[in-house]
């Protein structure tokens, strides 16, 4: 059952990060009071670690009870442990390393160097397990009900590590995937699916930047998600697009209201 997507536009990136962040928290916290705990996806690039920092400076920031986060990824760049541009040394720097998070609720992505050595397919079907094991009876499928799981989303419309085209975005049953040749360095990744970004209750989809307009009309327009995997990902009861007005300029008006003043 795919949800219409609601899009919020806001006056430029830093603001789309900083109500984003916002929104995020309170997300947390509601989740937190209702069920004990909350599980978030985080996402790479720059609009994910956008938000994380916008998040770290946040006044609210420590009305979540950081012990009680679990924190999984989208994808990750399949590199060594520490590397620089894997997507959880960056988070780490933007805002993980700042909070009192349960370090066994936070499950990075195996990195090349670790027990599945470089084979990226293994690794990801290690993550499979490590979000099986995770998921409860009231989840739906193999994978715990995520609470928010966001996306990043590339100019070709890529989310995750699921590119235009290629076999991962056409994977049906797995959960998690390896990724071979991705045309956004590096080649070699690890990816949640489709099927298991769908599993969310929640899926924000983040866009800002001019380089952004053409992904964002092409995803909304109806296009199927084998060309345009955005348009693939969608959550249980919500999916959100939260944009800048750069991003937007290419969507007909009808599709949201005004950018936020
Ligand atoms: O590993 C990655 O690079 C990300 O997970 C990827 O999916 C990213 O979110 C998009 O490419 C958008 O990146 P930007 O926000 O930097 O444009």
């Amino acid at each position: 059952m795919t949800t219409t997507p609601q899009l919020v536009v806001h006056r430029d990136k830093e603001l789309m990060a900083q109500a984003a962040a916002a929104r995020l928290i309170t997300r947390i916290v509601d989740a937190q009071a209702s069920r004990g705990s909350a599980s978030v996806v985080l996402t790479g690039g720059r609009n994910g670690n956008g938000l994380l920092a916008a998040l770290a400076a946040a006044p609210a920031r420590d009305a979540i009870d950081w012990g009680r986060l679990d924190l999984w990824w989208g994808d990750e760049r399949f590199l060594p442990e520490g590397d620089p541009e894997r997507n959880v040394t960056q988070a780490r720097e933007a805002l993980l390393d700042a909070v009192p998070l349960d370090p066994e609720r936070v499950h990075a992505m195996p990195a090349s160097d670790g027990p599945h050595g470089a084979d990226a397919d293994a690794a990801a079907a290690a993550y499979a397990e490590e979000l099986a094991r995770a998921a409860g009876p009231e989840n739906h499928g193999p994978v715990p009900a995520f609470d928010v799981l966001m996306l990043g989303v590339g100019p070709d419309t890529h989310v995750a590590s699921l590119f235009p085209e290629l076999p991962a975005v056409r994977e049906t049953e797995r959960t998690v995937v390896g990724v071979h040749g991705a045309p956004k360095p590096p080649p070699t990744r690890v990816t949640l699916t489709l099927p298991a970004i769908r599993a969310a209750r929640e899926v924000w989809l983040l866009a800002a930047g001019e380089d952004k307009a053409e992904a964002a009309a092409i995803a909304l327009s109806g296009a199927g998600e084998i060309q345009a995997p955005a348009a693939g990902a969608y959550g249980r009861a919500r999916t959100l697009w939260l944009l800048d007005a750069a991003a937007a300029s290419q969507l007909p008006r009808a599709l949201y209201p005004p950018a936020s003043p």
